[in-house]
């Protein structure tokens, strides 16, 4: 049997934390030693692991507190950071082992990978990269952090930074699509858990490259796996290639 370790769950009343509590218990290796949301002061020396899907200023405050105190290690799941939460999050990381990522599933991780190949064999000034991401309506942040990830894929796949490359939303009269820009498009309607596409559009032909999650706990049963990873790493900012090994040193 492997060796018991002991995880805390940040944000444990929401939807990603209860689906968090619930793939842990499936688990004969881990205790879950403390659970906390906005307000509550968690006592993390009883933790090896913190799993973390909560706010951006969340999940910054508590890679601060974890950096200070040389520990637990984390995995991150909330997105919506702007660039200097971003950079808090790698300041802290200096200090310890922090696995972060927009998205947790398999599907999505193979997919950053397709859509780098994709984009790095067609040509920027022929074919259009447009992504489209939907989510429930009580999602707060736009575009997801997955569109997101999917975006640097495509920009890097052209060697370039999405920064300089990614379009403004259409609205009004936008003006002829710009060749080697990535749009995002975003729908927000009832349930749906996170459908995202990457859309390559030449004049003569299209090319789809979608993912659908059908069921939230998808995201849950990634983040543990992480955690299980993630406990006896050197400090350093993680994602989930690294975890799936599909990021060789
Ligand atoms: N990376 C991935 O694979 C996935 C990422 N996500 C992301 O995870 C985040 C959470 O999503 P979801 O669970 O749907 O959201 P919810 O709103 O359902 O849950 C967020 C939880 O965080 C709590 N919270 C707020 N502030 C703090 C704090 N300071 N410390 C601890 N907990 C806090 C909230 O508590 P209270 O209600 O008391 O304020 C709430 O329980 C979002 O950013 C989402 O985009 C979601 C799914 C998958
Ligand atoms: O808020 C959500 O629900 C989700 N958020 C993540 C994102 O922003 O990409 C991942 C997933 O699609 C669900």
């Amino acid at each position: 049997m492997s060796e018991l370790f002991h995880v805390g769950i940040s944000g444990a009343r929401g939807r990603m934390g209860r689906a968090v509590d619930q793939a842990l218990d499936a688990r004969d290796d881990v205790v879950v030693a403390v659970r906390f949301d906005w307000g509550e002061t968690p006592d993390l020396s009883l933790c090896d692991v913190v799993i973390d899907f909560s706010t951006a200023e969340a999940s910054v405050a508590l890679a601060k507190t974890c950096a200070e105190r040389g520990g637990p290690a984390l995995v991150i799941g909330s997105t919506g950071l702007s660039p200097e939460q971003d950079a808090a999050l790698m300041a802290a990381a200096e200090k310890i082992a922090i696995v972060r990522s927009g998205n947790f599933s398999l599907g999505v991780n193979i997919l950053i990978g397709l859509v780098e190949h994709a984009a790095q064999r067609l040509e920027a000034r022929e074919w259009d990269i447009e992504i489209i991401e939907a989510h429930h309506r009580l999602k707060v942040d736009a575009p997801s952090g997955t569109a997101l990830m999917l975006g640097e894929a495509a920009a890097a796949g052209r060697g370039a930074d999405l920064a300089d490359v990614r379009t403004s939303p259409y609205d009004g009269i936008t003006g002829q699509r710009e060749a080697g820009k990535i749009g995002f498009a975003t729908i927000r309607a009832g349930g749906i858990i996170g459908d995202h596409t990457v859309m390559f559009g030449s004049k003569d032909e299209i090319l789809t490259l979608s993912h659908s999650a059908i069921d939230r706990s998808l995201f849950a049963k990634g983040a543990v796996a992480a955690a299980a990873w993630v406990r006896t790493r050197r400090p350093g900012l993680y994602d989930m290639q690294d975890v799936l090994g599909f990021r060789q040193a």
